[in-house]
């Protein structure tokens, strides 16, 4: 079997790759998913100024997954676009996704206007998700907004695009969210972001600094939501529109089952964060078992294909 898979007109030799935010910071964490089995990598969310992101502890592993409230560290937009110029020239058969957002409307279309000028050739993923940056809501939340900066960002975006969106919990939502992302050229969108603001205590404390100890959940926790999120958009958006699983990965099962779900990438975020990027090989290898038992040959052959009862 073959875990291999595109997005957009771009072939990656394997269907996993990093989550945002997990061994992404700098060069050295992203020079490892490079050169580990993932097929490729997403940088960490880059704004255009480079931000120290929120007090220590920030980030925290439980049994069943982690708990984190970054407030979006990043090295800045120049930082990675460097990074990713210079791997265009060292690695020309790779393609790479580049992660942003701004932190105003106005920041965010100057990050994109700088990516639309540049040589950038790769895959930007617009984080439109995320929960941790006190005061600033997360976009995907407000429809509205969402349609609007995505009107204006098409007007002058013709490079692959794709958003970051956080878990929705209600099947009206999935219906409004679906018809707003219907309307633009988007190459995929990316379901789910941390499920935000759980609170995790130890003993009588909260774990984390910021926000009282609240913040973004990943791991086990969040399967279930990720499933289904992945799987009701891939019910409802345009075809032409690819879904990227991320969401409680462990195993080769839970990315077997995010790609029945209709996923046509699988990142790991606190697994990877937890295990290292060997997990790359390991999970790699767990679906390749699974797929070469059921007599899967590719990952066309039982994507979106979950049964129902
Ligand atoms: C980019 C900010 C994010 C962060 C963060 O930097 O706090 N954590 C997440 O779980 N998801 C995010 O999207």
């Amino acid at each position: 079997a073959t875990t291999k898979t595109h997005i957009g007109n771009f072939e990656f030799e394997n269907c996993f790759m990093n989550a945002a935010g997990v061994y992404c910071y700098d060069r050295n964490e992203l020079g490892q998913v490079l050169n580990s089995q993932a097929g490729t990598f997403v940088t960490k969310t880059a704004t255009l100024q480079s931000r120290s992101g929120n007090p220590e502890p920030r980030y925290h592993d439980t049994v069943l997954g982690s708990i984190n409230s970054m407030g979006l560290p990043n090295l800045g937009f120049d930082y990675y676009l460097d990074y990713l110029l210079e791997l265009q020239k060292t690695h020309p058969d790779r393609t790479f996704f580049f992660s942003l957002v701004g932190m105003s409307t106005e920041d965010t279309h100057a990050l994109l206007k700088k990516v639309q000028e540049s040589d950038f050739n790769g895959i930007t993923e617009l984080n439109l998700s995320c929960p941790n940056v006190p005061g600033k809501p997360q976009i995907a939340y407000d429809l509205e907004t969402t349609e609007k900066l995505l009107t204006d960002i098409f007007s002058y975006f013709k490079k692959p695009l794709g958003v970051k969106l956080p878990p929705y919990f209600d099947i009206v939502h999935f219906d409004q969210a679906a018809t707003v992302f219907n309307k633009f050229p988007l190459t995929f969108i990316n379901c789910v972001n941390s499920i935000g603001n759980g609170l995790v205590i130890e003993d009588e404390s909260v774990v984390i600094k910021p926000k009282n100890g609240f913040g973004g959940i990943g791991g086990e926790y969040i399967k279930p939501t990720a499933l289904a999120n992945v799987h009701a958009f891939y019910q409802r958006l345009n075809p032409s529109i690819q879904i990227i699983g991320t969401g409680g990965v462990l195993t080769g099962q839970d990315a077997f089952e995010h790609i029945l779900c209709g996923a046509s990438m699988v990142q790991i975020g606190t697994t990877l964060h937890k295990e290292g990027p060997a997990a790359f090989e390991r999970i790699t290898n767990e679906l390749k078992a699974i797929m070469d038992k059921k007599g899967y040959k590719t990952i066309e052959d039982f994507k979106g294909k979950v049964k129902y009862l």
